[in-house]
């Protein structure tokens, strides 16, 4: 059995399909990931702007200034102050080449056109550079970058309106088992409902990723076979969970093999997910998630989520982690790598209860999972442990 580094390692070296390269337009462009660089085509500020609303004034080192006019934002003339004159401004208005410095309202006194400083000036003082943020023709945004909000924000501040990306990868989900039921529909015993389908959809589309289906197959040999064939060769990404174990139904990893896709691996010396399955075939990536919801949605964040990324071309491809004090003693269970939902708090990292594969309730609290190396035994509390951060804080 590999390990979980081999194994993500081996997930991102043989999944390396990407995404066509396309352009799409700034405000259809949230979770894409920046396929060239962005060169900035202006200064930000394009102009040296009042950080405050005051006073410009062209000082002498007087305390005294003869007040000759007034500079809104958005206007664009320039008045030309003389040594000892000064104009009322306002926050983010051109300020004027004259003037030295910007004086906050709060620290002068006027009478009629006459303005008194009542702290001492310095040169450019409240004055934002021009080309402060960024310069014309620096990369404003570099090749790899997942486009969020802030970025939308910034590109848009400098005029841009299209940008370059990989597409996003298509992706079915894929349920098996003879016991999965509908939602909405009664529950016959010893049925339950289907419930990996829905939850590995929204997490997909929580991450931007809305191009899913989801394909329900019975634990049927023949009919695995056919689906699955059908499916792999329609989308980039097949993402089944259930029947990649050793059960006499567990169809997914030999109907997989018989329709050809190379085996990358098949078990990870992991709990959750011990059966996960990973393969190829002609330029699709296939996951065999186990069917234990739990399990399926661990497999998901580690190995999933870096495939994904890495179609679209990021940068950085792995959810983050960080090294955290644990808050209380743990005592590990078997000789596997652990992942474990848990909670971050100022202080720490708390292991949630419930950690069964079979559950996912605890990922609804988690906002983290640890990460135990395999043959850890028993973690005090304030040893640094590593706490991977799930997207949903
Ligand atoms: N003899 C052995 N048995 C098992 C082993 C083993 O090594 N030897 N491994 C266990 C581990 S670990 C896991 S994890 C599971 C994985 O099994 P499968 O991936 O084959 O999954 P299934 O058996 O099909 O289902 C497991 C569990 O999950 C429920 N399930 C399946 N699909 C869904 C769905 N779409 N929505 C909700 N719940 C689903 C299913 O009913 C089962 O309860 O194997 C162990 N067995
Ligand atoms: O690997 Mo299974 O997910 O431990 O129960």
């Amino acid at each position: 059995m590999i390990d979980t580094a081999t194994a993500l390692q081996l997930v991102l070296s043989h999944g390396t399909s990407k995404g066509k390269t396309m352009e799409v337009t700034l405000n259809d462009a949230l979770g894409f990931v920046l396929y060239d660089d962005v060169i900035s085509p202006m200064d930000m500020p394009p102009f040296r702007q009042s950080a405050m609303d005051g006073y410009a004034v062209n000082a002498n080192g007087a305390d005294w200034y003869r007040l000759v006019g007034e500079v809104q934002a958005g206007a664009a003339h320039q008045p030309k102050l003389a040594t000892g004159e000064a104009v009322r401004i306002f926050t983010g208005a051109a300020v004027p080449d004259s003037a030295t410095a910007v004086i906050m309202q709060e620290k002068v006194a006027v009478n009629g056109q006459q303005l008194r400083l009542e702290i001492p000036w310095a040169p450019e003082m409240n004055i934002r550079p021009q080309g402060e943020q960024i310069k014309k023709d620096a990369v404003a945004m570099s090749n790899g970058t997942l486009i969020q909000g802030a970025h939308i924000g910034f590109l848009a501040g400098l005029g841009i309106t299209k940008v370059k990306v990989r597409q996003k990868p298509s992706i079915a989900i894929v349920v098996t088992g003879n016991e999965l039921v509908s939602p909405g529909t009664p529950l016959p015993y010893g049925k339950i409902y289907e419930s990996n389908g829905a939850m590995l959809q929204a997490t997909l589309n929580e991450l931007g990723y809305k191009n899913t289906s989801i394909v329900r197959i019975a634990d049927d040999y023949e009919d695995t076979k056919r689906v699955l064939q059908e499916t792999i060769s329609t989308v980039d990404v097949v993402v089944i969970t259930g029947g990649v174990s050793v059960g006499d139904y567990d169809f997914v990893g030999k109907a997989l093999l018989a329709i050809g896709v190379e085996q990358i691996f098949h078990k990870v010396k992991q709990k959750p997910g011990k059966p996960l399955f990973f393969g190829r075939k002609e330029g699709t990536s296939i996951f065999g998630l186990p069917g234990n919801p739990g399990a399926a949605l661990n497999c998901f964040y580690i190995y999933v989520y870096p495939l994904l990324r890495n179609f679209q071309g990021a940068e950085a491809v792995e959810l983050p982690s960080v090294q955290v004090p644990l808050l209380s003693d743990y005592t590990v269970n078997g000789d596997r790598a652990q992942f474990l939902k848990a909670k971050m708090h100022g202080a720490g990292v708390e292991i949630l209860d419930g950690q069964s594969s079979a559950m996912v309730r605890a990922f609804g609290y988690a906002n983290a999972l640890v990460f135990l190396p395999e043959d850890s035994t028993k973690i005090n509390k304030g040893e640094l442990v590593k706490t991977i951060l799930l997207p949903h804080q």
